[in-house]
């Protein structure tokens, strides 16, 4: 049981043809500022998970790809102080244009195994595993 509420994130791990990942170094200001996460965010009223995550990667790294690009990995659910956070991670080795940091302070791309290197989000910890796994 939880009286937290629960937020919908959606993620996504692009994945180069050198099997590296981009992580994002979350900005000065926001919650969890300086740590490493995955781009996406929250869903806005309407919006599939999909099309919530094609538009985060267009706003947060100027990038363009399309629903059949993006494949369901893994998920994470954990809770935070205030909410319960339920977050889809997709992988996406497809898309338009190069990854610029619109949004955030900056971009990396790593090897799988190299992400427990990054400090991550708490909630994101399972997921490297599963990124390990699959690349
Ligand atoms: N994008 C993203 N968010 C994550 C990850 N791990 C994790 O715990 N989160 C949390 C941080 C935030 O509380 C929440 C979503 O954050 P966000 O800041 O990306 O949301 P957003 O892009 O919609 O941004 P904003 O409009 O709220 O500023 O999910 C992750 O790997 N990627
Ligand atoms: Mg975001």
């Amino acid at each position: 049981m939880t009286d937290k509420p629960l937020l919908l994130v959606v993620a996504c791990a692009l994945v180069d043809p050198d099997r590296r990942v981009l992580i994002a170094q979350r900005p000065e200001g926001k919650h969890m500022a300086g740590l490493w996460e995955f781009p996406g965010g929250k869903l806005e009223p309407g919006e599939t998970p999909e099309d919530a995550l094609i538009r985060e990667l267009r706003e947060e790294l100027a990038i363009e790809t399309k629903q059949a690009c993006l494949a369901p990995l893994s998920f994470a659910s954990h809770s935070y102080e205030k909410l319960h956070l339920l977050m889809p991670l997709y992988v996406c080795r497809k898309w338009q244009g190069q990854p610029q940091a619109i949004e955030h302070a900056a971009l990396k791309w790593v090897r799988p195994q190299a992400l427990r290197d990054y400090p991550m989000p708490p909630a994101d910890e399972p997921l490297i595993a599963a990124l390990c796994d699959l690349l």
